[in-house]
């Protein structure tokens, strides 16, 4: 099975909200990323709003090929926002206002009571969902218990784990959901903290599809095009000088 690649561009959208203006504009990022190959475009729409706004998913869902995931809490709130954009798919998440981003996987064992509505209601919209979890057996069981359509498991603490540290317990767990996952018939996804380095054995778990990566790609787009965008700036100085 090929692994597909969806980007997210929260942090376009949060470089665009430090000035409170136009640019950069994170549709032209997603069109660029899909024209890359790119094989879904991933945004998480906070509460708070600190980055993606609703006029982002409107615009999005208009003028992408590839599918649209939309990440949120199970909140009355978010899916009044989010359902009317009918992406492809919903990913719920946990969310607090506090955080520098997302803290752990959702407790869907904990939170069963309240995420059933919540996946029907979606799901009558006609949009898939999927639950991010910690990769805890007990965790994707409940997933599937949901009828969720898929599960992304949480890669934060393998991928905060040191670089030099010795990663086997965490990935050994991530393996391990992966594969019940996919024996309980779910769709598995995983992504959190990914990155170049990281990146190699989880893209390497048979049963994992997608991986969902956003921080390090939009950070390292920042670094590989800044020499692009000062020669274009230079060329454009030197060209209106008398
Ligand atoms: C759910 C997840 O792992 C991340 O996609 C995270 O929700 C992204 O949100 P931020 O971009 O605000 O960190
Ligand atoms: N669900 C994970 C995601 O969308 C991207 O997470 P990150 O790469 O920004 O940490």
């Amino acid at each position: 099975m090929n692994l597909r690649l969806g980007v997210n561009i929260d942090h376009v959208a949060t470089l665009r909200q430090a000035r409170g203006g136009h640019e950069p504009e994170p549709v032209a990022a997603a069109l660029l990323a899909q024209s890359a190959g790119a094989h879904g475009i991933t945004v998480h729409l906070r509460g708070d709003r600190r980055h993606i706004q609703d006029r982002d998913l409107r615009l999005l869902k208009e003028v992408l090929a590839v599918p649209l995931n939309v990440e949120c809490a199970a909140t009355p709130e978010a899916l009044e926002a989010v359902i009317p954009a009918r992406p492809s798919w919903v990913t719920l998440v946990p969310e607090s206002r506090e955080e520098l981003t997302t803290q752990g996987g959702l407790d869907a064992i904990f939170l069963q009571g309240m995420l059933r509505p919540v996946l029907r209601e979606l799901r009558s919209a006609g949009i898939r969902v999927s639950l991010f979890v910690d990769p805890v057996l007990d965790q994707v069981k409940m997933a599937a218990k949901l009828e969720a359509d898929a599960v992304e498991l949480n890669t934060g603490v393998y991928s905060d784990l040191p670089m030099d540290s010795d990663a086997t317990a965490e990935l050994a767990r991530i393996r391990d959901a992966a594969r019940l996952g996919s024996r309980l018939g779910l769709r598995v996804l995983a992504g959190h903290g990914l990155n170049l380095q990281n990146v190699g054995p989880i893209a390497a778990i048979p049963e994992v599809e997608e991986l969902n990566i956003g921080h390090s790609l939009i950070g390292r787009a920042v670094l590989v095009g800044l020499e692009r965008a000062v020669e274009e700036m230079l060329g454009a100085v030197v060209e209106a000088r008398p």
